[in-house]
């Protein structure tokens, strides 16, 4: 019993002056209706975790809208009052709270109220329940109504008036004991813990000859009499009603015989309800039900299903479901505005500008609107609806910014190669410069968009979108330095290439044993040469910087491609020398160096002496000789020439080489035609040599000179008698006898005959090249020229066929000559 008032109430009531009341009437709504009904419109089917309950739009929302009281939250109290019928419950909430329900028509009396009505008070954010009273004649025996309706009331009031008549106290049926009774029994299923609530009796007809405070006594052994003889639930075996239940107690005079002393009295109740600081002040905030007002309705009509079905009225269920169907709806309508606030940027393509800003702002008002009115129902399932909500509100701020954030990166990366891609052509570019510029730039850019995007409070990492850029931009490098390391490659073939130009054709030329150990040493060396530039040496490690940064796998890698590709360009000269009719040049010319030349590089002048078959079957062997060395790239200790290990594999995979082949530069089926060839060159200018000495050989006839002494006898007369010819005569034998002196005279002649030759068969060369249109292939080009030049582009003409005018003796035809070569 928190208070137990006395006839000081009454005083209290008496002496206590007025305040004056703002002329405030609300309207009420009948929320119950007798025939059990709850007052609704529009009812909508909501299944609220177990079963079925009918929870509507209901004219209570439209009513708490209209009083003002929808948006109150938990700042409201709930006030009920119970009692017999007809005993002026109505007229005292009137006067006491401003209200205007219905009173008796004196002249009828029959009952006023019937089922349960509602009202805003006059008192600030104060409801209040007229419940059907109880002992009406109208219902007879039939006490379901009046029970469900004390229930009711004690499940969603704070206070219970309970109005009772001065000569009823004491008596088991008119103080309303029984139903007392029925309501603690409720109230222990109603609050498995201690959920108290107020009861507030108010003795009518106080006339004053017991004093309340023998009244509050009298009623209170009579509710703990009550109380003690319940049967509880174990846990509540030895609970005290005091625990369940305040109890105040006041008295009102008659109203009919003592309307000012009972105006008082109202008036001095009154302020329990309205004045915090007033002793019996009777809201505490145990009382509370704990249902905000918007969602007072739909706990109400639940608790009201649950009575009605005679189910267990179990309240903490009913405001968890309240809350649970409140909070979902808070939910949906915050997430409808979020929606709504996301909706500009979320079909939005290309980056959006300012995303955090209309992202975070749009959470913000979402929880806002959602905390505004959902905090004020249980907190577990407040919680729980918020965290739902959260995580669909970031869900999808984290869809809208992944979207954001892809779209960034793809600007980035395109950003970064063009950038990368101007840079590099500029002159002089360092490249590890000008990519570490870029990367950081394209990096720097997006961590700062990316920022910008993000709303606080939300889980939106960009970690993972960073780290795919980084590697795509690290893709993007290794390309670039791929195709930065096949330009590097290329200039150092280039003048690699150049290098081997110049020092190839001198060691082509004289070929001998360790002819290709000198080749591929001069190549080593050029490339040495080349790629010493990049060369690092460190404790005796030998690595490569090629200035482009790249993993020492990455570098090795470049270098082996330079050194492919250097390879390659070894090859292709290595095949071009070694082209059939490039052989065939250079065989003929071997053969020449060593047939018409002698040991000391002097023309040979064929005499009868000479052994021209000799000599020319040995210069023909010493070309045979060098074929096999052009055609087949083998060192001095027999290897054949392949390219280092290292590089075999980029080799393999290259269409250009047929690495097995590598040193294979002549097959045998092209060795054939060039010995062929070669041979009948060799023949022509054999033969060449042969005629020329037969016609040295050849001598003038006796009566030739004779006669031309005669014919001449008058003109060597006159020059020998002309002291001008007979000097000029003089000086022509004096050259004469000196050349014949150191014998010249014979190579003299023989130089002339010879040039002459030359230059008529030069002559008919051209004359033929003039007539003859047909293209020719090169080797055949090359091969005609090596021919012409030898003059066996006639047919091979045997030795033995001639005489000794070198002319051809007869039709006779050999197969061999006599310097054939084997
Ligand atoms: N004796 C007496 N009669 C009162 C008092 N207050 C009101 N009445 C009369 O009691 C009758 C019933 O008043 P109501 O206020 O309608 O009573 P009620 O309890 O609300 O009636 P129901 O709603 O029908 O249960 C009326 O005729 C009132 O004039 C009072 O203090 N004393």
């Amino acid at each position: 019993m928190t208070s137990s008032s006395t006839a000081g109430d009454l005083a209290e009531g008496v002496t206590e002056v007025a305040v004056p009341i703002p002329a405030l009437v609300y309207p009420q709504i009948q929320v119950i209706d007798e025939n059990k009904v709850f007052s609704y419109a529009g009812s909508v089917l909501l299944i609220l975790l177990k079963g079925l309950t009918c929870v509507s739009r209901n004219t209570v929302n439209d009513y708490l809208q209209k009083v003002d009281l929808l948006s109150a939250g938990l700042n409201y109290h709930l006030i009920s009052v119970f009692g017999s019928q007809s005993t002026g419950k109505s007229t005292l909430l009137n006067a006491l709270f401003g209200t205007k329900f219905d009173v008796m028509d004196e002249s009828k009396r029959r009952q006023t109220t019937k089922g349960i009505w509602m009202s805003r008070a006059k008192q600030d954010k104060i409801l209040v329940m007229d419940v059907e009273g109880t002992d009406g004649r109208e219902r007879g025996e039939d006490q379901d109504f009046e029970r469900k309706a004390a229930l009711f009331a004690l499940a969603t009031s704070e206070v219970l008036i309970v109005n009772i008549w001065e000569h009823q106290v004491g008596l088991y049926q008119g103080a309303n004991m029984g139903l007392l009774k029925t309501v603690f029994e409720v109230n222990l299923s109603l609050f498995s813990s201690p959920n108290k609530s107020l009861l507030l009796f108010v003795i009518r007809d106080h006339i004053g000859v017991t004093p309340l405070e023998n009244l509050a006594a009298t009623l209170t052994a009579d509710l703990e009499r009550i109380w003690e003889s319940l049967i509880k639930p174990d846990p509540l075996s030895n609970s005290k009603i005091t625990n369940f239940f305040s109890l105040q107690f006041t008295a009102l005079p008659h109203k009919i015989l003592q309307p000012e002393p009972f105006r008082k009295a109202v008036d001095g109740l009154g302020h329990r309800f309205d004045s915090k600081d007033h002793e019996h002040y009777v809201f505490e905030k145990s009382y509370h039900r704990n249902v905000p007002a918007d969602g007072w309705s739909i706990y109400a009509q639940n608790v009201w299903t649950q009575i009605e079905l005679n189910k267990d009225l179990d309240l903490p269920t009913q405001q968890v479901l309240v809350a649970r169907f409140r909070c979902e709806e808070i939910a949906g309508l915050a997430w409808e505005r979020f929606e709504n606030d996301v909706k500009p940027v979320e079909g939005m393509s290309g980056l959006v500008a300012g995303l955090g800003d209309i992202m975070g702002p749009a959470r913000q008002v979402a929880l806002e609107i959602y905390d505004a009115q959902a905090s004020r129902y249980t907190r577990t399932v407040y919680e729980e609806k918020r965290q739902e909500l959260l995580a669909k509100i970031d869900a999808k701020l984290a869809h809208i910014y992944g979207h954001y954030i892809s779209t960034l990166h793809k600007i980035a990366i395109q950003k970064f190669n063009t950038s990368v891609t101007s840079e590099l052509g500029r002159p002089n570019y360092i490249f590890l410069d000008s990519i570490q510029a870029a990367k950081s730039e394209t990096l720097d850019a997006f961590v700062a968009a990316a920022t910008e995007a993000q709303v606080e409070g939300a889980l939106l990492p960009f970690e993972s979108e960073l780290q795919s850029l980084t590697s795509d931009i690290e893709e993007s490098v290794s390309r670039l330095r791929a195709l930065e390391a096949k330009k590097l490659g290329s200039r150092i073939t280039r003048r690699l290439t150049s290098d081997l130009d110049d020092i190839y054709p001198r060691i082509y030329k004289n070929p001998n044993e360790d002819f290709w150990d000198r080749i591929v040493l001069t190549f080593r060396e050029v490339l040495d040469k080349n790629l010493a530039i990049y060369k690092v040496e460190k404790d005796d490690v030998v690595t490569y910087d090629l200035g482009l940064g790249g993993t020492v796998a990455e570098v090795a890698a470049e270098i082996d491609q330079i050194k492919m590709e250097a390879w390659k360009a070894l090859y292709r000269k290595m095949k071009e020398f070694s082209k059939p009719e490039n052989v065939l040049i250079r065989l003929r010319e071997h053969f020449e160096e060593r047939f018409k030349y002698d040991d000391n590089g002097v023309p040979r002048v064929w005499k009868p002496a000479d052994d021209i078959s000799d000599i020319y079957s040995e210069s023909l062997k010493s070309a045979m000789r060098l074929l096999p060395l052009y055609a087949t790239a083998r060192l001095e200790n027999g290897d054949t020439v392949f390219p280092d290990p290292d590089v075999v594999p980029a080799l393999q995979r290259d269409e250009e080489i047929e690495i097995e082949k590598f040193p294979i530069l002549l097959s045998e089926s092209q060795m054939l035609p060039i010995r062929n060839d070669l041979k009948r060159i060799a023949d022509s200018m054999y033969v060449d040599a042969k005629r020329s000495t037969i016609q040295s050989i050849r001598q003038v006839p006796l009566y030739f000179y004779i006669l031309l002494l005669a014919l001449g006898w008058n003109e060597i007369m006159a020059i020998l008698r002309n002291p001008l010819y007979f000097a000029l005569l003089a000086m022509v034998g004096g050259v004469v006898y000196v050349a014949y002196f150191l014998h010249l005279l014979g190579p003299i002649m023989k130089m002339g005959n010879a040039a002459f030759d030359q230059a008529v068969t030069s002559g008919k060369e051209k004359l033929r090249e003039v007539l003859d249109v047909k293209p020719m292939d090169s080797y055949s080009r090359n091969r005609t020229s090596a021919l012409a030049e030898s003059g066996s582009t006639k047919a091979d003409i045997p030795l033995d066929d001639l005489d000794e005018n070198g002319k051809t003796t007869s039709s006779t035809k050999s197969n061999t000559s006599p310097g054939q070569f084997n």
